[in-house]
């Protein structure tokens, strides 16, 4: 019996807290409502209550204000507000927004926008503040004239002064870290630009300056300065800086794509969208152009289907920079997809996307960043490939005949100017042609670079060692006299054919003929390699397998050594 007692105590005492929580469902604080268009009140009658039937209660918390024309709105308090909380009628999503708002007993209205006369210095731009210093009774009506050129929904609260002063730290704390690191990461980039004289640095810098820019005037922070306020104000801004940024960021994606070169029928697309944004940003500078607006929509719509197309190109060949891309601009799309969401009421509207959005503005900017340097040094690292391509020899890794030709003129004309002693050897492999015909092509190829390894083992790292032609060799020996020269070359003389060469088991002995001869004063690069040359064919004709000096000024006359 005791038990049931229990039980039935527990469903009452159960009951009777679901009714209570039920009773005490939140009844809204505040009643928002709007006054239909075209009744034709004026504002004395309206603030004296004569239009009050007329106003439509808004159902939902968000109130939208659209238009440039102004528009009456009455909030009507449904409990009490005591005057020692110091509440505060706050209004949250102000940009963009001018408010005169008529408090009880009110014959001059508070008057309430982002920047301009209007501004309200001592809070941040995170929502129009309003005091109430009398406090707000249940049944008191405070009525707003609103006009606005943003479409984002505003929240009306009464909110206590220690809130109030609490959001606007944590504001002022969330904005100066965005816009901070927004304007580091842009100098970043135009110090990057500047010092690596790379075109898509400076255009990712313009991007992320115009956005800071706008960002600031947005948010209000430009307030502190009169002369940046007044050009925040002027209409030309908002265009020039939204033009701007859009032309560089589609500067700095074809140069991060290297759309030009890999997709050169959207770069031609994209050039000719440029060319409209550059007249735009011309036009823009002096005169505000009815059509510029719309010639500057469709154009940015071009541009955009042309860089999503370009993007999905990119991904599809995967193209490393397209990942880059999709990593540093998803967190702002899922963002951004949020807040349309949140307008179109498809979502409820959070009050962190607005902290969120410039961080994540920050955060795709910084990975560009990121994705440039690793951009730049894949660019770095293709033409040094390509470079050394050009200068070094397939087979055997030694310089061809041009570099070869650039190094010994340089070393020609070092010798000359310092009258350091400069000497060359050429040198090439008897009977090479025998080796090919007895042990095939690849076999000879194989001698080749066996041959410029050893040699190369026995030059010092600033000898010039390159192959001149077929199975010829040149080494230029910068400072070697013509005797230290032939000492040199009987070292390399011996270290080629000091052992046998053995490829696929089988063993070859190879011997090389070397001429060697010393820059004389005044002589050119052409003239000491015949001497060198001929000073070769003097080896080959003494019996091969050995090293010819020329001593001998004419170059007819070599000397064997
Ligand atoms: N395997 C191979 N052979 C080459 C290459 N370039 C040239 N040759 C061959 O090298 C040979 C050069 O022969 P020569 O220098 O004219 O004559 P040699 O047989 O070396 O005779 P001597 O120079 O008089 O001792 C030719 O048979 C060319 O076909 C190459 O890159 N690889």
């Amino acid at each position: 019996m005791d038990r049931f007692v229990r039980r039935a105590m527990h469903i009452v005492c159960l009951l009777l807290v679901t009714l209570t929580t039920v009773g005490a469902a939140p009844v809204p604080a505040l009643e928002v409502s709007f006054l239909a268009p075209g009744t034709g009140f004026t504002a004395e009658r309206i603030l004296a209550g004569e239009a009050a039937e007329h106003f439509e209660s808004v159902p939902s918390a968000d109130v939208v204000i659209m238009g440039k024309e102004p528009q009456w709105l009455r909030v009507v308090a449904h409990r009490d507000y005591p005057q020692q909380l110091a509440p505060n009628l706050v209004m949250t999503q102000p940009y963009r927004k001018a408010i005169e708002v008529w408090r009880p007993g009110d014959h001059v209205p508070l008057r309430r926008a982002t920047y301009g006369a209007d501004a309200d210095l001592n809070h941040s731009t995170l929502f129009h503040v309003i005091p109430l210093p009398n406090g707000l009774r249940r049944g008191d009506v405070i009525y707003l004239r609103a006009k606005a050129v943003d479409v984002r929904p505003s929240r009306f609260t009464i909110e206590s002064a220690a809130y109030v002063h609490r959001m606007d730290m944590t504001f002022g704390r969330a904005r100066t870290f965005v816009l901070t690191s927004l304007s580091i990461v842009a100098v970043l980039a135009l110090g990057f630009g500047v010092s690596l004289r790379q075109r898509g640095y400076a255009y990712l810098a313009l991007t992320l300056a115009a956005q800071a820019v706008t960002l600031a005037i947005e948010g209000g922070e430009v307030r502190e300065s009169s002369w940046l306020v007044s050009v925040a104000q002027d209409h030309r801004t908002n265009i020039l800086l939204n033009t701007i940024a859009t032309l560089a960021s589609v500067r700095f994606l074809m140069f991060f794509l290297s759309i030009p070169p890999l997709q050169p029928r959207i770069a031609k697309v994209l050039n000719a969208c440029s060319i409209v944004f550059l007249a735009l940003i011309a036009v823009s500078t002096v005169h505000v152009w009815y059509a510029s607006a719309m010639i500057g929509n469709v154009t940015l719509l071009v541009a955009i289907v042309s860089v999503f197309k370009a993007i999905l190109h990119a991904l599809h060949m995967r193209q490393r920079e397209a990942f880059f891309l999709l990593l540093a601009w998803t967190p702002l799309m899922i963002v951004a997809a949020i807040r349309v969401g949140g307008l179109q009421g498809w979502l409820p509207i959070f009050d962190w996307v607005e902290f969120a959005l410039p961080f994540t503005m920050t955060v795709g900017g910084l990975g560009l960043l990121f994705g440039m340097t690793d951009k730049l040094r894949q660019l770095r690292r293709e033409n040094e490939t390509a470079r050394h391509r050009a200068t070094h020899d397939g087979l055997t890794g030694v310089l061809t005949r041009s570099a070869l030709d650039d190094a010994m003129q340089a070393a020609a004309e070092a010798a000359h100017a310092t009258g350091r002693p400069l000497s060359v050897v050429f040198f090439d492999i008897d009977h090479f042609k025998r080796v090919n015909d007895d042990n095939g092509h690849a076999t000879g190829d194989e001698v080749l670079r066996i041959v410029a390894l050893r040699t190369l083992n026995r030059l010092r790292p600033f000898d010039v060692f390159g192959r001149y032609g077929g199975d010829e060799m040149l080494v230029g020996l910068p400072g070697a006299t013509l005797d230290e020269a032939v000492l040199i070359a009987e070292h390399v003389r011996g270290a080629v054919s000091g052992s046998p060469i053995s490829i696929d088991g089988r063993r070859l002995e190879i011997g090389i003929s070397m001429g060697v001869a010393q820059l004389r004063e005044g002589e050119t690069l052409g003239a000491l390699l015949r001497r060198a040359d001929i000073a070769l064919y003097q080896s080959k004709a003494q019996g091969r397998g050995r090293v010819t000096g020329c001593y001998l000024e004419t170059p007819t006359q070599p000397f064997t050594a």
